[in-house]
């Protein structure tokens, strides 16, 4: 239920901040509604509804009426959704009886989390309240950013098998009430979404929507771009300067790892993801590129090479396991087998420019004199790139706690070569709100383009020790693994992609979960 106006401030997504007073609003229309348990004096604005308890006789001098004739207020951006409001009685043929109307509102709740609410207006004459519904149902209308329709893929095989009753149970009734139309395809294998994206029709969708984990997530992202790439013509050399993706992205966090979710909302939140997808709430993301002599891999936000490569590696060995058991599990089994890669990594660092235009004219002198790019050779136990902060339960201020959804730049975190303990020391920093990179084995950089040359030959088999080698080296991109025999390149990519979602606050007080440390 909104607070009162004057008492404490509403506005369910202002978050409290004190405002200056706006510019007196028209005011469209003006009735009496019952409101909680009284009637109001009800004024619906262009920009907020307000209401009053209406005030009996006063008896003069009693101050306390004024306390009770507070003025409350919804602002009109925060309301979702419009009914008429009728009692039906069980097995009732026809509307049943009209109490009034219900507005179905966004509220910001703490943490970043956002709650659908309802507001009664009650009021029992059919004229009256139709002409308040039109009109409400009009002012809807004209919040064009909102999604009408959306494409969604669901993969019922995300944690557990539980993403479609995620799905079927939080998500699609929100949206129905809403009012946005949907077209849902569950997702068969892995690749499905992919290969459906670079022919399906998406004319007459406002947005995509993937229900699933991070894989899932990242495989219809990488999807998108590639067919925003292929409708834009590119052929050649396009990894360079890969064109938006056309249509925004909505995640609804429903896998066993849900980082790029977390990132995005703040919190692994189902409501909170679908309600920034309601209002349209829009969130401009970096993206990085990742090839390999000249050749696009893939589209991503997140890798680690080395102890992170080598684990997700393992993990995928045990796919029989539970995922929080595999993952701790391979975690472990990597720790004890803990070694080094022995890579130059040269890098670009960061200059402040996050026009892609401009940076890719600074580029192209750059490497032609080859000045800018540092280079360190050495051992590594692992390194991690990074293009957004990579929030989860094991480091909720993220992996890459440095670093922001779209500020044009990516983390670059190098763990040098030490002993276990010293390493398993900084992974359980994570856990903290500080200092996760306060070793000496630990280096960081704000970098726009990154290049990982593994000097060996051999890759890494995640099984053996001394059994026989694997030709590539595993790499953890968004949770997905990625094996590549020879240098890798990392490109950043400002703004490339737009996904459904607001701008986050930090938590304070983070809640870890982490078992296997
Ligand atoms: N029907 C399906 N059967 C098997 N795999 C599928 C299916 N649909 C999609 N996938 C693939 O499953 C992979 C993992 O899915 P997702 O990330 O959604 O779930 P998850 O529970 O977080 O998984 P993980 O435990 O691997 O992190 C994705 O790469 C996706 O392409």
């Amino acid at each position: 239920m909104p607070r009162g106006r004057r008492g404490s401030r509403v506005g369910a997504l202002e978050g409290g901040r004190e405002e200056a007073a706006p510019p007196a609003e028209r005011v469209l229309l003006r009735g009496i509604f019952e409101i909680g348990s009284g009637g109001c004096d009800v004024e619906l604005g262009e920009r907020a509804l307000r209401w009053r308890p209406i005030r009996p006789e006063r008896p003069a001098g009693d101050s306390k009426f004024d306390l009770l004739c507070k003025e409350d207020s919804i602002e009109l951006k925060d309301i979702f959704s419009v009914k008429l409001k009728r009692r039906c009685f069980f097995k009732q043929q026809g509307s049943g009886t009209l109490l009034g109307i219900t507005l179905f509102i966004c509220l910001k709740k703490e943490h970043n989390k956002l709650k659908d609410s309802t507001l009664d207006l009650i009021n029992y004459s059919e004229e009256h309240c139709d002409i308040w519904f039109r009109e409400l149902k009009k002012i809807l209308a004209g919040f064009s950013d909102r999604p009408k329709s959306l494409k969604i893929f669901l993969n019922p095989q995300s944690h557990n098998k539980e993403a479609s009753e995620v799905y079927y149970e939080k998500v699609e009734p929100l949206l129905k009430l809403a009012g946005i139309k949907t077209d849902v395809t569950v997702t068969e294998y892995k690749g499905h979404a992919l290969s459906l994206l670079k022919e399906c029709e998406l004319q007459g969708f406002d947005g995509i929507v993937c229900v699933g984990g991070d894989g899932s997530a990242n495989e219809v992202a990488h999807g998108l771009l590639l067919r925003a790439q292929e409708s834009a013509g590119m052929e050649k050399d396009w990894v360079f300067t890969p064109v938006r993706a056309q249509l925004p992205l909505g995640l609804i966090p429903a896998g066993s790892t849900n980082v790029l979710a977390h990132s995005l909302h703040g919190i692994p939140h189902v409501v909170t993801a679908t309600l920034h997808i309601i209002m349209g709430h829009i969130q401009p993301v970096d993206v990085c590129t990742f090839s390999t002599t000249g050749k696009l891999l893939r589209f991503g936000f997140s890798a680690m090479f080395g102890f992170g490569g080598r684990t997700l590696a393992l993990a995928e060995k045990y796919r029989w396991m539970s995922p929080s058991k595999r993952r701790d599990f391979a975690v472990i089994k990597t720790l004890t087998r803990l070694k080094p890669e022995d890579c130059e990594i040269s890098f670009l660092p960061f200059n402040g420019s996050q026009d892609e235009g401009e940076r890719m004219a600074r580029e192209s002198v750059k490497s032609d004199c080859g000045k800018q790019w540092r280079t360190i050779q050495g051992q590594f136990l692992n390194v991690s790139i990074m293009a957004i902060p990579c929030l989860c339960s094991v480091a909720p201020r993220g992996l890459a706690p440095n670093t922001r959804l779209n500020n044009g730049s990516m983390d670059l975190i190098i763990v040098r070569n030490t002993s276990r303990s010293e390493f398993i020391k900084h992974l359980k920093r994570y856990a903290g709100v500080k200092n996760q990179f306060n070793f000496p084995f630990i280096e960081t950089y704000n970098v726009e383009e990154v290049k990982v040359h593994p000097r060996s030959t051999v890759g890494y088999n995640p099984e053996e020790e001394d059994g026989p080698q694997e030709t590539a080296f595993p790499w953890n991109v968004d949770g997905d693994l990625m094996e590549v025999a020879s240098e890798v390149h990392v490109r950043l990519h400002p703004g490339l992609i737009s996904f459904y979602g607001g701008s986050i606050e930090e938590v304070n007080d983070p809640k870890v979960t982490c078992s296997c440390l």
